[in-house]
């Protein structure tokens, strides 16, 4: 049986001041009434990126481009992963995918429960403290092949956006790929694993995850971008970055042009000085520190450094969640 995806933690703790545990969900303080997603306004927040397509379409490869592009850019970038982006989750990830026979609603609400740990421990804190967090699958996965190719239809669209308090993805990535290719590539990844529960299921169980996740992506054209995964792998990478980039500059026009206050509590425009902050950041890293080398762990600021330099190394250190290669 193919074994278990078992990203190595780090606790945000050590390096970035967030711990995944013990869990405390960052919405306690919210009135029940009142969903975080309508409290926090997007802009606000870090940015939160999701990669989809089927297995084996080069999720993992183009999470880890992306990252150390954007860490190389100074972002702070969590990667994590669902099934299994904590602890709990990844007992989880082992009942689903190795844990033998699991009926389709189960099914379903174990992926929800996976998703509700990992938005209260691990996204949603990230996203408070300003980072940028890439998951390999999210909410899109469940709509695909429970709502899709299980045929649960639109309750996992509530189940989903019940578990996440409506969190959604500020951008969804999906590689698409014919599932016999996806399959072929996994299975050539790793040839004396077998596959997982999910991956061992029909070609038209496949069929139907690639035809919904491209429904869903023409519904929601804003917030996915459609890549042919069979492109060579820089050429993937070159499109996404040039969709995130995008993204940031048009965060950054739309406050240069806001005059409103986005926080009710303190009446100050967040995004503003975050950008303020990221401007000056990118502008010392192409100054002074375009040819450091960036060091994962290191944070120190010793004296006479440009500060915008040991921020960077800082940034570099602090993944929350890095994903080890299947074992
Ligand atoms: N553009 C590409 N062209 C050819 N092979 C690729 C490409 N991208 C990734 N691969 C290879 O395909 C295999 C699967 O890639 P990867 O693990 O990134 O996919 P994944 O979508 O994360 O898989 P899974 O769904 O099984 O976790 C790896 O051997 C990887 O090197
Ligand atoms: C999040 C999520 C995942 N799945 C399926 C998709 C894959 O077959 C496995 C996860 O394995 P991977 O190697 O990490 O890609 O789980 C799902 O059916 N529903 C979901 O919500």
């Amino acid at each position: 049986m193919k074994a278990a995806k078992t990203p190595t933690t780090a606790s945000v703790l050590e390096t970035g001041g967030l711990s995944e545990m013990p869990c405390v969900a960052i919405t306690a303080d919210v009135p029940e009434t009142t969903s975080v997603a309508s409290a926090v306004p997007q802009s606000s927040r870090g940015i939160f990126i999701t990669f989809e397509g089927g297995d084996g379409a080069g999720k993992s490869t183009q999470i880890e481009l992306l990252s150390q592009y954007l860490e190389s850019r100074g972002k702070t970038v969590v990667q994590t992963l669902e099934p299994g982006g904590t602890e709990l989750g990844r007992n989880i990830r082992e009942l689903l995918l190795h844990g033998g026979q699991v009926s389709p609603r189960a099914e379903a609400l174990l992926y929800a429960a996976d998703r509700a740990q990992h938005v209260d421990c691990l996204i949603r804190p990230a996203l408070e403290a300003g980072q940028v967090v890439i998951s390999d699958r999210y909410i899109d996965s469940s709509l695909a092949y429970q709502g899709g190719a299980r045929d649960l239809g639109e309750e996992i669209t509530q189940l989903s956006q019940w578990a996440t308090q409506n969190l959604w993805p500020d951008v969804t990535v999906l590689l698409d790929i014919d599932p016999r290719i996806g399959l072929r590539r996994a299975m050539d990844a790793e040839p004396d694993i077998e596959y997982d529960r999910m991956e061992a299921e029909s070609l038209a169980f496949h069929e139907a995850v690639r035809a919904r996740f491209l429904e869903l992506a023409t519904a929601d054209p804003s917030r996915y971008l459609v890549v042919d995964a069979t492109l060579s792998r820089e050429k993937i990478a070159t499109k996404i970055r040039a969709r995130i980039d995008e993204h940031f500059s048009q965060n950054l026009t739309a406050c240069e042009h806001s005059e409103k206050p986005l926080t009710r509590e303190t009446g100050e425009n967040p995004v503003c000085e975050h950008t303020k902050e990221q401007l000056a950041r990118e502008a010392g890293e192409n100054s002074t520190c375009e040819n450091e080398s960036i060091t994962r762990g290191a944070g120190e600021n010793p004296d006479g450094e440009n500060p915008a330099c040991a921020n960077k190394k800082q940034h570099a250190g602090t993944n929350a969640v890095s994903k080890a290669p299947k074992d």
